[in-house]
């Protein structure tokens, strides 16, 4: 029998991030063997400190950390990061210390074509933020997309709307242009946006389950989760918090957990729908030629048995 699988998340540490690195930590299906960090929800330089910090908080400072890009793909320097969904410093304003840890030599982009060249057609990597450091490994090795065993990303809204604005996803307004290289890169690609995310949601009610619970990462989740849900209050009027980050990870987990279809999928770099992803389900053929054609299909989330998905989620969690 295989054993678990290996992953590597790929991640801008963020609130939802912690909580499905936790999970994975939590998940026999998996083995977690490394992690890149990327600017999103902070600068790369904080998501470095709050990785080696979840990984000391686990207890588990055996896992490698490779820190990523400090730039775009276009080498753009200004950045969004989105401090007011995670607070300042990324994960809910706790004054955390800073880790005694230290994250290695090689930069993420390294890292991720070393570990796929160690491991040919093994090792799933989990993106969790901007795709810049995947779209690096790539220029890096071409041979990278064969070597992966597949990139399970958290991005996009598939014929909904986006969360940074009506056309795009943060993940991949983050960085459009490495995130178009990524989806027509002709590796496995599985992309779970959030038309499926933003039905995977932890009510008030669930977290005080977790709260009381005596889960070590419960516990820890539960603090940071406030500022999390409070922001989730003012920009949708919810008494919930969406799961963005473990449903994804749980794309790598347990797949049969959502469905899936398949088809080409481009995102727009310019305009005012920069950063907006567009699927090709290639059910016409076309008459003209365009930038369409002969593009590689990638897999993208379409339903999910989100009950379930909550239910392992909080399982995990508090069992910890
Ligand atoms: O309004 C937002 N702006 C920017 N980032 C957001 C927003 N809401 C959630 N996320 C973050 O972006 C990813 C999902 O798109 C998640 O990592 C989430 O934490």
């Amino acid at each position: 029998m295989a054993g678990p699988k290996k992953i590597i998340i790929d991640t801008d540490p963020g609130i939802d991030d912690a909580m499905a690195i936790f999970l994975a930590l939590r998940s026999p299906e998996v083995d977690v063997i490394g992690m890149t960090t990327i600017y999103g929800n902070v600068y790369t330089s904080l998501a470095t400190r709050n990785a080696l910090h979840l990984l000391e908080v686990a207890g588990r400072t055996d896992i490698p950390v490779a820190e990523g890009s400090h730039v775009s793909y276009m080498k753009a320097t200004k950045l969004r990061v989105a401090d007011f969904v995670h607070g300042v410093d990324g994960l809910g304003n706790q004054n955390f210390p800073q880790p005694k840890s230290k994250p290695i030599e090689k930069s993420a982009a390294e890292y991720l074509v070393e570990q796929a060249n160690l491991y040919p057609g093994e090792v799933t990597l989990v993106a969790l933020g901007p795709l810049t450091n995947i779209a690096l490994a790539i220029e890096l090795d071409p041979g990278f997309t064969k070597n992966i065993g597949q990139i399970v990303i958290l991005g996009g809204a598939f014929a909904v709307n986006g969360n940074v604005n009506p056309a795009a996803e943060a993940n991949i307004f983050g960085d459009p242009e490495a995130a178009d290289i990524v989806f027509t890169c002709g590796a496995d690609i599985v992309a779970v946006g959030i038309n499926v995310t933003h039905q995977v949601i932890l009510t008030d009610n669930q977290r005080d389950i977790m709260a009381e619970s005596d889960g070590l990462f419960a516990n820890y989740l539960c603090k940071i989760l406030e500022y999390y849900f409070s922001y989730h209050r003012d920009a949708y009027s919810m008494k919930g918090v969406y799961l963005h980050d473990p449903t994804a990870l749980i794309a790598a987990v347990n797949p049969s957990l959502m469905t899936y279809t398949e088809g080409v999928v481009r995102v727009q770099t310019s305009g005012i729908t920069r950063g907006l992803t567009l699927f090709y389900n290639k059910q016409k053929r076309f008459h003209e030629e365009t930038e369409w054609c002969n593009k590689p299909t990638v897999k993208v989330a379409v339903t999910v048995d989100a009950p379930a998905v909550v239910k392992l989620v909080m399982d995990r969690l508090m069992h910890s």
